[in-house]
């Protein structure tokens, strides 16, 4: 506090008791001046000393006159400020700012300084205000997605009740859109959306709503930059809005997993305040058409076949996934089929290192430099002609990359609890063919403390790139069975006649992208 040159300092009043009010351009105290007086000459050891709170300044929500008719902090009740010119509450001022409550769960909370003077009670809010313009990395306006059918269908509940009125009091302005359709904010942000306009997109939903976004915005960065996104060469053009997520979802594990809670609120601060963390993405490919972008889960086998019973039970909301995987769970069924990986070279950690990736994590931030001197030197394509590519063939009941951890609050550790937000890296995890039991034993540590990569059935690797391949697409047959042209279920019969011979079932899952069904398995990711 000593170090930065102080703006203010007043003699102010909270809840009538009288306190020494200090802003500098780092932090706004008061302590309680009769408590300080006690301990005058004692030391008092503790981060906060009695009587004495702090807030930094970027973590102040808002600072709001006082107006005579509001409701008091303690009691909730309406009260009318005492008018007597005498009274040291005659004028008052309110902060608004971010309170720490549970793990990683922030709350906006308050406190009114009263003062007899108005003209200085002009100035704090004046200061103060002046110090939260010069934040410049604050939204001043954003362009708000809800979904009003994802989760438990109270996207747009969350949004009124919890959300626009912290937005409307950091004086954000918004422009709101209810969705009507699937892919409407997808759509919106492709073509029509002016977004010059916003400092950021907030999704309200869950994860395949931020999909929606994420795609939308990744899109059309590319159109204007002149990007295929069909190419597996091109290198993708960063956007440039950052995506806020009100979590209103069914599993919300790209909250959860960035933010650390899946409580609308903590997003909101989170959003105010100009948080950011960059975040990796997978491009899915099928030969030369591009499928789509993965940012938490790519999952094949178990999570695409309780993504495929999962959608027939939408109705249930976020139960259904526990009704489909016990279903699935049930059901056993394995897949074969060859996974290729390119491995991750450099210094980026391994799946089991138990390192938790955090904003400012030193992984994510050595693989982002190592990025930068590379396309310097313009040796990237060099660099990853020489890297071998590992093949595994197998029998496998999972097949699952993990851009992130992908915590929910179903798996709060997530399924790779050591995945890095943005290493530009994927885990893959192979789970093999295995009892039910074992495999039950597998499924139940993603809910507890212990190693679920600690089985002899599944495997671990940090990886690039990959593609899979499944079984039927592997013998020896001269039928060209790349998907061009021949659909569904005449696809199928028609592998079924040809493969007969050679013995390959085509038994088949689906890819359960972010939370939506692929029409591809033969795929290939970076
Ligand atoms: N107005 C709408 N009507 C129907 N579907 C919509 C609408 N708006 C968005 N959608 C679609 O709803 C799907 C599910 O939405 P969302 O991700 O918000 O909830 P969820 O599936 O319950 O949660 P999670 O993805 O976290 O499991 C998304 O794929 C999105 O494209
Ligand atoms: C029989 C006992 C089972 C116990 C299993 C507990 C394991 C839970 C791990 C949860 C991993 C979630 C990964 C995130 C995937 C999201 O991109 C996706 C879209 O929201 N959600 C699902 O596919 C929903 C996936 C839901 C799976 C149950
Ligand atoms: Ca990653």
């Amino acid at each position: 506090m000593e170090k930065q040159s102080r703006l203010l300092c007043s003699e102010l009043c909270v809840q009538r008791r009288l306190y020494e009010v200090t802003l500098n351009c780092a932090i706004l105290a008061w302590k309680d001046i009769q408590i300080a007086k006690k301990h005058t000459g004692r030391a008092i050891y503790g981060a906060v000393k009695a009587g004495s709170s702090c807030v930094p300044v970027c973590e102040i929500i808002a600072v709001q006159e006082k107006d005579d008719d509001t409701p008091c902090k303690n009691t909730g009740k309406w009260q009318k400020v005492p008018q007597s010119p005498a009274d040291p509450c005659q004028h008052a001022f309110t902060v608004f700012y971010v309170e720490r409550t549970r793990q990683h769960c922030w709350w906006c909370s308050n406190v009114t300084f009263h003062c007899s003077d108005h003209s200085l009670c002009l100035l704090w809010v004046q200061t103060i205000r002046e110090q939260l313009a010069l934040l410049t990395n604050r939204p001043k306006s954003l362009l708000v997605y809800i979904n009003p059918y994802g989760g438990k269908q109270r996207g747009k509940q969350i949004y009124d009740h919890k959300v626009a009125p912290i937005f409307s009091r950091a004086s954000i302005s918004t422009d709101v859109i209810v969705t009507e359709r699937a892919n409407h904010a997808r759509d919106h942000l492709k073509t029509e959306a002016d977004l010059k306009k916003y400092d950021g997109v907030v999704c309200v939903g869950g994860d395949g709503m931020f999909s929606e976004i994420m795609h939308g915005l990744v899109s059309r960065t590319q159109q204007e930059a002149g990007v295929d996104e069909n190419s597996m060469e091109e290198t993708l053009m960063p956007c440039g809005l950052r995506i806020g997520i009100i979590p209103a979802g069914s599993t919300d594990c790209i909250c959860y997993a960035t933010v650390g809670s899946n409580d609308p609120v903590t997003s909101a601060l989170h959003i105010i305040v100009g948080d950011s963390q960059a975040m990796d993405i997978c491009s899915v490919h099928n030969e030369d058409r591009f499928l789509r972008y993965s940012v938490s889960l790519l999952g094949y086998g178990f999570y695409g076949d309780v993504l495929t019973d999962s959608e027939r039970k939408r109705w249930m909301g976020p139960a259904r996934y526990d009704i489909s995987g016990v279903k699935t769970f049930l059901s056993h069924r394995y897949y074969e089929g060859t996974v290729s990986f390119l491995p991750a070279e450099g210094n980026l950690g391994s799946p089991r290192d138990k390192m938790q990736c955090r904003t400012g994590c030193s992984v994510c931030r050595q693989s982002s430099s190592d990025k930068l001197v590379s396309k310097n030197e313009d040796s990237v394509s060099d660099a990853e002609c020489q890297d071998t590519w590992t093949v595994i063939r197998g029998k496998f009941l999972a097949i699952n990359a993990a851009s992130m951890s992908c915590a929910c609050p179903r798996s709060p550790k997530g399924l790779s609890p050591s995945a890095h937000l943005a290493d530009g890296t994927t885990d893959l995890i192979l789970v093999r063919k295995c009892s039910r039991l074992d495999f039950l034993r597998h499924l139940l540590r993603h809910t507890n403390k212990d190693d679920q990569f600690d089985h002899s059935f599944v495997e671990v690797y940090r990886v690039k790139q990959f593609r899979f391949s499944p079984r039927y697409q592997e013998c020896d047959s001269e039928v060209d069975l790349r998907e061009s042209g021949v659909t569904g279920k005449r696809f199928l019969s028609q592998i079924c006649r040809e493969h007969r011979a050679c013995g390959c079932m085509p038994s088949q899952s689906n890819w359960n992208c972010d939370g939506e069904i692929l029409p591809h398995t033969a795929i290939q990711v970076r």
